[in-house]
Formats: C-alpha cells, sequence, structure tokens
C-alpha cells in the first residue's frame, strides 16, 4: 500500500471559474450530455444558479456565493468597507435564500460581510482576495479530509456513498468522494459503489461521471438496492458529505441518507461522514432545528423530461434529510477525525 495521494491526477474538474469579472459555472443540470459553462454577470444570476442546481453541493453554493458578493460590489460606489456593505446587503440576503439548509451558504456569506465591514478604500479588492481564499482553502480541506478518512478505512474495503460529494460539489476533490478518491489511491478501496440518488440523480449523472474522469470504475446502484448491497459483505462503509453538521452531531445530508445509515448500522457497515468545518454549524444545537428544503414536486414526475408518474398524482418533495449521531462512526473534517460523534467531541473540537 503507498500513502502518498497525487492530487492532480484525481483531480481535474473545477465547478467555477472566476474570470476577474464574471463567474462561469459548469452547469450540473446538463452532466454528463453536455459539459458547459453558464456565465453569470451579477448577484442576482449566481442567486438564481444556486436556486437551479446549476451549481450545487454544500461548498461550492457556499463559494459561487462568494463570488456574487464580488459581482454585487460591482454595481455600487462607496468609499469604505461598511458603506458598500449597507449597500449590498439586499443582494446578500438574496443570495442567502437560495437555498436554505446547506450552511456553507450562509457561513461564505457571513464571512464575506466580516472582511467587508473591516475594509476600507480597497474593499473591493478585499472581498476578492476572501473569495478566493474561501476557494483555496476548500481545496486544502478536502486534501486533508481525504488522507484522514482514507486512513480508517482498510485495505481490500468496498465502499458506498450518495448524491454528489466531488470535485462538482467543492472547489474541488471533494468531501466524501475526496475520502474515497484517496482511498482508492492507496489502495485501500477496490470497489466503489455509487447510488443512482432520486430525484434529481446526482449519483448517476455526476458521481459516476467524476469518477470515470480519474479512471475509478464505480458501479452504479438504485438507491432501493443498498440495503440489499450491504447484506451482501461487499461494502465496509457508506461514506457521504453533509450539507450541515450541528453541535450534537446530528447530520443533513441529500434525502436518502438517513435511511442509509439505518441500514448499515443494522448490517454492521460503518458510517462516516467527510465534510469541511464550514459545513459545522455549533449554533444549531441539533438537527431537528435544521431547514430542509423542499422542491418543486415536479421533479418527481418525470426522468430526463420524460413523465413516469400517472398524470395529477401529489408528491412530496423534500431534498435533504437528518441522520441522528448516533449512527454515525466518523465525522472526518480537515481539522481531524471525531470517531462516535456527540455534543461534547464536537465542543471539544470546535467551541462554541
Ligand atoms: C460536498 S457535498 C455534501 C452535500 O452537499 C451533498 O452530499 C449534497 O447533499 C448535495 O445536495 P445538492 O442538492 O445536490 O446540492
Amino acid at each position: 500500500m503507498n500513502d502518498a495521494i497525487d492530487f492532480d491526477r484525481y483531480d481535474r474538474i473545477r465547478p467555477i471559474r472566476w474570470t476577474g469579472d464574471a463567474l462561469e459555472l459548469l452547469d450540473q443540470r446538463k452532466l454528463p450530455f453536455a459539459v458547459e459553462y453558464v456565465r453569470c454577470d451579477d448577484s442576482d444570476a449566481v442567486a438564481a444558479a444556486i436556486h437551479a442546481l446549476t451549481v450545487r453541493g454544500a461548498p461550492a453554493i457556499g463559494i459561487a456565493a462568494a463570488w456574487g458578493v464580488v459581482l454585487a460590489a460591482r454595481e455600487v460606489e462607496a468609499g469604505n468597507g461598511v458603506e458598500a456593505l449597507a449597500a449590498i446587503e439586499p443582494a446578500l440576503q438574496r443570495l442567502n435564500a437560495a437555498r436554505p439548509t446547506a450552511v456553507n451558504l450562509a457561513w461564505a456569506l457571513a464571512r464575506m460581510r466580516r472582511v467587508l465591514a473591516g475594509a476600507g478604500g480597497d474593499w473591493r479588492e478585499v472581498l476578492a482576495r476572501e473569495a478566493q481564499a474561501i476557494a483555496d482553502e476548500d481545496l486544502a480541506a478536502n486534501r486533508r479530509m481525504g488522507a484522514l478518512g482514507a486512513a480508517l478505512i482498510e485495505p481490500g474495503s468496498g465502499v458506498l456513498t450518495h448524491c454528489n460529494t466531488g470535485s462538482l460539489a467543492t472547489a474541488g476533490f471533494g468531501t466524501a468522494l475526496g475520502v474515497i478518491r484517496a482511498g482508492v489511491a492507496q489502495g485501500r478501496i477496490d470497489a466503489v459503489f455509487a447510488g443512482e440518488t432520486r430525484p434529481w440523480l446526482q449519483g448517476a449523472r455526476l458521481t459516476v461521471w467524476e469518477l470515470e474522469q480519474d479512471g475509478i470504475a464505480p458501479t452504479l446502484i438504485a438507491d432501493s438496492a443498498a440495503s440489499h448491497l450491504m447484506k451482501t459483505g461487499k461494502v465496509r462503509w457508506v461514506i457521504v458529505g453533509a450539507d450541515r453538521i450541528c453541535a450534537n452531531g446530528d447530520t443533513a445530508n441529500k434525502i436518502g441518507t438517513y435511511q442509509l445509515a439505518i441500514a448499515a448500522r443494522h448490517h454492521g457497515v460503518r458510517f462516516m461522514v467527510a465534510a469541511p468545518s464550514s459545513t459545522v454549524d455549533m449554533d444549531t444545537l441539533s438537527g431537528d432545528a435544521i431547514e430542509i428544503e423542499e422542491r418543486d414536486p415536479g421533479e418527481l414526475f418525470a426522468v430526463g423530461g420524460t413523465r413516469t408518474a400517472a398524470e395529477r398524482v401529489g408528491a412530496w418533495n423534500p431534498v435533504f434529510d437528518v441522520t441522528p449521531h448516533e449512527l454515525i462512526d466518523a465525522i472526518v473534517t480537515e481539522r481531524g477525525v471525531i470517531e462516535r460523534p456527540d455534543e461534547a467531541a464536537m465542543r471539544a473540537a470546535f467551541g462554541g
């Protein structure tokens, strides 16, 4: 087994590109059938892209929103950061309202507000530097998490992941998918299973495509095949990302994660959450307090534009769920590994 990880070999996709005067977003609604970037020239276009899932994944929407603040700043004249902040605050609120569950969005906006409030005449440059720092720190955090998470995995393991948590969902390398990339690179993981992730198919459309760019051949499964897969003994870990990790370790992630955690515990499969510290929300005490985004029920009526449900049916489309901390074996952030997370362990690691 070789513990060295050639990060560049596994990290080629960039979903967010800042051109110097516009934000380009890899259109994740069209992947894998078209690789097209959408150009955003103002902050409302960024907010609309976040809402429409053109850009998605908790860290990625935080980074996109930070660049959205830079775009909002172009529309105002102000002598210092405090004046500028007052002028762009409505735009920041529209960015914040684009999606409710991933805390990285509010976290990135709070960070942009903080530096702006302390800036002088050079406030535009201060904002651009901070947006770039948020992106750079995310990439570094993912690489660190990859190494930390992979170290928990015994050589010869199979793993199951859910949704898309890779380069597409972050500044690069990925959270759970970063752990998987690192685990494959080190020879610890010899089989990767990816759930389709109905209804938006992040697993089928994005994760499988991303891993194939790296020369990793994943096996796609229907979401409903997960318990059966676990019963076969082919996976030792379920590895997922997070949209918000609470003070007690309860974790919101893509709908379907909770049932994977229940099934994993039943079958003796371990359950890992990998996320940067920007996903940790020590102000939210437990998962009960997390707002779960509900999207258009129409997302359930069709696949790829073809109707699959009868006409005039009702549907409910919550797109995240909360996994209680008791079902989580390890939370991995760039700051370290928390095994069997609870409030005491979270407070010891993150304060608050
Ligand atoms: C690094 S990504 C972690 C989560 O953001 C991911 O698992 C997820 O749930 C994404 O949901 P999405 O609705 O596609 O934005």
